[in-house]
Formats: structure tokens, sequence, C-alpha cells
């Protein structure tokens, strides 16, 4: 199969060195030096002590002619529109796959919707240590769902079962995103704010009861099937990623900029559809936000 996939970055990268094995890879990314150098000198996966090359294409989005099969989409939430608005680049590509955090893309995927559109999440753990080499850190899965079309593209390679690199297919797209956005919303925010790894959340007994509160808040506006496991999903992320920080609170120390509008700005404006107040929410934000523009650096 023919793989294309947009964004450089520690998941693009990832998903890359995977597939590239078994596909025609080709990786888009915004920097054309970035390009030039994955695809002269290859993708370096690390893992677990040990480092694999892997050949695959490379080409800056914005010149390339895409004509892949199946392309993920792998940018944050901030640069999504610099895909989006790009629609035309995807006319001859069947299956686009969407694996950014958060839910604020959704909507605006309806400009593919003559297109197969599955949207997804990542549980792995990666981080992106140069431009050709991406440290694969937490194993886990990539959950997938259909928003438009069919899964016909993207099922071998959930049939496939890749070593350590699985992909899972799930009936309810909504759930899917909404399970790890509750996740994001709970753990992301705090752990940025009060500075501290995933796990003190836990360890902490105030900052266990700040996860409740926020968690309770978040279940007005949610759509949460089963709240006990959604809870129960959050604190065993927060276990297994005890030692580890979460990605906005690792933005905020590299004051870079987070992905707290697709986070907690998607819940705010799901309680204002709804007309309920999400004061625990709303102050998150406002923190995060004010961290973003003229915080103080932390780490
Ligand atoms: N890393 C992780 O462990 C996990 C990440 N995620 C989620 O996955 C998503 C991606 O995260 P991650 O890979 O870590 O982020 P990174 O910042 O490492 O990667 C994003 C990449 O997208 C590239 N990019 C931005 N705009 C464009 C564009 N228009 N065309 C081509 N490339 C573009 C950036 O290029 P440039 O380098 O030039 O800026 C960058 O390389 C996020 O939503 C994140 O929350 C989810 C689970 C785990
Ligand atoms: C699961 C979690 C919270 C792990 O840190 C994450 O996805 C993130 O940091 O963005």
């Amino acid at each position: 199969m023919k793989i294309g996939i947009v964004g450089g970055g520690a998941i693009g990268l990832l998903v890359a060195a995977y597939l590239g094995k078994e596909h025609k890879v080709t990786v888009y990314t915004r920097r054309s030096p970035q390009a030039k150098r994955l695809q002269n000198e290859g993708l370096r996966l690390e893992k677990k002590g040990e480092t694999t090359c892997i050949s695959i294409q490379a080409a800056p989005f914005a010149e390339a002619a895409i004509d892949d099969d199946i392309v993920f989409i792998t940018v944050k939430q901030y640069d999504m529109s610099s895909v989006l608005d790009n629609t035309e680049r995807f006319r001859h590509v069947q299956t686009i796959v969407f694996l950014p955090n958060g839910m604020g893309h959704v909507e605006k995927l309806a400009a593919f919707a003559e297109k197969n559109v599955v949207v997804g999440v990542v549980e792995h753990g990666a981080i992106k240590r140069d431009d050709r080499t991406v440290e694969h850190t937490g194993i886990g899965k990539i959950v997938l769902a259909s928003l438009y079309g069919t899964l016909q593209d993207v099922m071998p390679l959930a049939a496939r079962c890749i070593s350590d690199f699985p992909f899972e297919i799930a009936d309810d797209w909504e759930q899917v995103l909404v399970k790890k956005l509750i996740v994001n919303a709970v753990i992301n925010p705090l752990t940025a704010l009060l500075r501290v790894p995933n796990g003190k959340l836990l360890q902490v007994a105030p900052y266990y009861e700040m996860m409740k509160l926020l968690f309770s808040e978040l279940q007005q506006v949610l759509p949460i099937k089963d709240g006990a496991a959604a809870w129960k999903h959050i604190v065993d992320i927060c276990q297994k990623t005890a030692e580890n920080y979460s990605s906005m609170y690792m933005d905020v120390a590299r004051h870079r900029k987070t992905e707290v509008d697709a986070i907690l700005g998607y819940v705010l404006k799901k309680g204002d559809e709804l007309g309920i107040e999400l004061p625990l929410s709303q102050f998150l934000f406002y923190a995060i936000k004010g961290m973003e523009e003229g915080g103080e650096k932390h780490g």
C-alpha cells in the first residue's frame, strides 16, 4: 500500500517507522530541510536501547502531489488549519486518518465527507529526538473509527497485528475521541498548572480531589456512556505514565503553544451550546492561556 503521513513530528515519524517496514511510506513535512534529510539519510527508530534505520520517501507538504491510498494526519491541533485549508491537495486520496488529540477538528472534517474519513487516538508515547529520529517511549496502540465512508483501507492494518504497533478498530468514533479527550482534559491542564508529573495527581491527596472535581464537571457536558469506566481509564493512564510529564506541561515548560483550545476550548464550547457553566474548566483554560502567552518558564 502507498501510505502518506502529514507531519514529521514524534507521532508522524513513529507511524512512518512502523508502516515503512512493510509499505511505501512518504512523510510530508512542513520544512524542506527535514524532507531532504529523511529522504537522503532515512528514518531512525529508537526503542529499548536499539536503533533501526528505515528507508522512506519524504517531501514538503506544500509542494507534494499526494496520491497515496491512505494519508495519516499527525500535525498538532493548532496546525490543523494549515492542512484542512488545503483540501485540493487530497483530491487523489481515498482514505484520510486524523490522529491529533482533542476534538476541535472533527466538525471541520465535513469538507472531506466524500472520502473515507477515519479518526483515531494514539495510545503510544513518542519523542522526536531530531528531524530523522524518533524514540518509541511507550508501547500502546492506535484506535481507529469511521467518521465518514468506510474502513476498508485501514482494516488490513488492524488485521496485520504489527508487533509493538497494533491498530484496533472501534465502532463509535465519538466514544473513542471522548474517552481520550477526557483524559487530556483532566491530566494535561492540572499537571501543567501544578507543575507535576502525571503520577502526582494520584499520589498527592488534594490533587486527587482536584481531579475528581474536574472530572464531575466534564461529565455534565461530554457524552460519556460509562462514567465509572471513564474515571478508571484516567486513573490507569496516570498510573501507567506516572513518571511522565504531560504534553501540555512540556509545551508550557518550553514556551510552546499548547493544544488547550482543542481540549478545554472544545469542552467550554459544549458548555455554551448546552447552557451549562463550567467554572473549573474556564479557570484552567485561562490559566493555561496565560502561561502560554506570558507566564514564567518552568521545567
Ligand atoms: N508524542 C506523543 O507521545 C503523543 C502525541 N499525541 C498527539 O499527536 C499529535 C501530534 O503530536 P506530536 O507528533 O508529538 O507533535 P510534534 O509537534 O512532534 O509534531 C507535529 C509535526 O507536524 C508538523 N506540521 C505542522 N504543520 C504542518 C503542515 N502544514 N504540513 C506538514 N507538517 C506540519 C510539524 O512540523 P515542524 O517540525 O516543522 O514544526 C511537526 O513536525 C498531537 O495532537 C498530540 O497531542 C497523542 C499521543 C501521544
Ligand atoms: C495520556 C497523556 C496525558 C500522557 O501524558 C497525554 O496524552 C498527553 O500528555 O498529551
